[in-house]
């Protein structure tokens, strides 16, 4: 987008401090604020949240630390040598989500420390202590957080639907079993001309539930308007969490909340970029069917039922290269 062109898509900034603080006034509010950034265009801000500026300090430093390791030691904690394949180290150019682009980026994935069995459970990789102190601890520290914040974000996505029940994603979200992912990526600055031609993270719109991304002051991620054809900054926003619905919930909701396609650009910028996403995927057997306030009396669902598991799996194996995706239906579907 050109730099004096106006913005087709605004962002909208909802500061959620009221349901955090249990103020009841003010959470009727973020409720109407959040469904109308639902609907359109899929992705907001939160500022307001309970997760420590320190912690999120703490969390980028350690990473930049991570990437900063010689590549033979991160390889050895390649993610294709985790018992399911979705765990651990990911080098520059391993995912593709748009055509031809090889994702500029690297990226390091952490889940709940639960024995291996189902698709995408299973233990997590991590570099020795010695080569990354405090690395795993900060990690494992800022999942916690994350996954706390994300079950309040279900929540009020609960009051957003117009559910008498607040708490009716808690089970999908908050089990034991539940899929929930941090992946940390690294972005390496690059030129104009290298910007032009490669992506840091192609198009693609996320195949979960609900996305919670850390990004840095440096930019770089940008959302479709299909109206427009354009494509438009989400602009960095101190101590805000970026959200977004994924295509999961868009079909949970017939089509309602919106899974709108975004991407990195690779900074053009002296500094490399950094951002930390947090996926809560749920449960694995839960059915994906239309929720009932999303459906008028005598309307279709425009999909049909699916699992979680199924509608994952076939979204992890096309984003993968052909060998990649063997690597994640094998350790896993074993
Ligand atoms: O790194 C970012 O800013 C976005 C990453 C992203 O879209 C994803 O991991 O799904
Ligand atoms: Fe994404």
């Amino acid at each position: 987008m050109a730099i004096d062109q106006v913005p087709s898509v605004t962002i909208p900034v909802i500061d959620i401090s009221g349901y955090i603080s249990g103020d009841l006034s003010r959470t009727t509010k973020i409720v109407e604020e959040l469904s109308a950034a639902c609907r359109a265009p899929g992705f907001f801000q939160i500022i307001g949240h309970d997760v420590p500026a320190e912690l999120r300090t703490r969390l980028f430093d350690k990473v930049a630390q991570f990437y900063a390791l010689p590549s033979t030691t991160k390889s050895a904690l390649h993610r294709g040598l985790s018992v399911n394949g979705a765990r651990g180290y990911e080098a520059i150019g391993t995912e593709i989500m748009e055509g031809d682009f090889q994702d500029q980026k690297e990226g390091f994935m952490i889940g709940p420390e639960l024995p291996s069995g189902r698709f995408l459970q299973g233990p997590n990789l991590w570099p020795e202590e010695s080569h990354c102190p405090a690395f795993r601890s900060t990690m494992e520290e800022y999942f916690a957080a994350m996954r706390s914040l994300s079950v309040k974000m279900f929540r009020l996505l609960a009051l957003s639907l117009g559910l008498d029940d607040e708490y009716y994603f808690d089970a999908f979200v908050d089990s034991r079993d539940s899929i929930s992912m941090c992946r940390a990526h690294r972005y390496p600055s690059a030129s104009v001309e290298m910007a032009k031609k490669s992506r840091g993270t192609g198009a693609h719109t996320d195949f979960g539930a609900m996305t919670l991304l850390l990004q840095d002051d440096i930019g770089g991620l940008e959302v479709f308007h299909r109206p427009s054809a354009t494509w438009n900054p989400v602009p960095y926003v101190k101590d805000a969490y970026i959200v977004n619905i994924g295509d999961m919930m868009e079909q949970w909701t017939n089509g309602r909340y919106m899974s709108t396609l975004h991407r990195v650009i690779s900074p053009v910028s002296s500094k490399d970029r950094y951002s930390v996403v947090f996926f809560n995927e749920g449960l694995l057997d839960q059915v994906i069917e239309c929720i009932p306030t999303c459906i008028e009396a005598g309307e279709t669902p425009l999909h049909p039922p699916v699992t979680v598991e199924a509608h994952l799996r076939k979204r992890y194996g096309e984003s993968y290269g052909e060998n990649k995706e063997e690597i994640l239906v094998q350790s896993v579907g074993s």
